[in-house]
């Protein structure tokens, strides 16, 4: 039955498809008192869920759900007080809530492919219709936080009965995207 894994609470049951372009949000902790906001202006991209330790998941969940969006487009609006840097070594800056943990934004600001983009979680949305999860990343990484490895075959069943293919890294586009990048940047080291 690999119905009964729960890969994460808000898609365990289908994937919410979204209806029409998503025009952006106010994403808010959990929080009851003095709940940080978050504003992103247009549409995400390359919605996902992951598998790795480092991305916020909610409780039961096993995957996180995360997207990008331009880091110009991500707006503190209220009570930025209580956000800090979980790991400041770290590619993704994930600022999180220092009261409720939820990870807020995590802006790339190294020189890297994704320089420039912010990794969000959708879910915190208050508005709905954003952009469905299309993939599954870091999927072998749930081990790392304690999935039994006898699991992985009916995780990944279950993933793509669900329509998220799964990768043990990031999807083939995005990996492309990545090797593109780092030969173009290559190429003009080897040309100075
Ligand atoms: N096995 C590790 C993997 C951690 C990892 O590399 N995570 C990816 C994906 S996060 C969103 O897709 C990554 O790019 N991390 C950069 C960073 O975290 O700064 C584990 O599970 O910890
Ligand atoms: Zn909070
Ligand atoms: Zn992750």
């Amino acid at each position: 039955m690999t119905n009964s894994i729960s890969i994460h609470p808000l898609i365990d049951q289908g994937i919410p498809r979204s209806a029409e372009a998503f025009a952006g949000g106010v994403l808010v902790c959990a929080c009851t008192e003095r709940p940080v906001k978050v504003r992103v202006e247009g549409p995400i991209a390359h919605n996902h869920v992951c598998g790795c330790t480092k991305c916020w998941k909610p409780a039961g969940a096993t995957f996180s759900m995360v997207a990008v969006a331009p880091h110009d487009k991500v707006t503190v609006l209220e009570n930025g007080d209580k956000l800090a840097v979980v790991d400041p070594a770290a590619l993704i800056q994930r600022h999180a809530c220092t009261e409720c943990g939820v990870h807020m934004y995590g802006p790339v600001e190294r020189e890297h492919p994704f320089q420039g983009l912010d990794f969000i979680h959708p879910e915190r949305f208050q508005e709905s219709g954003w952009q469905e999860p299309g993939f599954a990343a870091f999927v072998s990484s749930i081990i790392e936080a304690g999935a039994d490895p006898k699991a992985m075959e009916g995780i990944r069943k279950r993933l793509t009965e669900l329509g998220l293919a799964p990768y043990d890294c990031l999807s083939p586009a995005l990996m492309d995207y990545i090797a593109s990048w780092t030969a173009a940047r290559t190429k003009t080291a080897q040309h100075n």
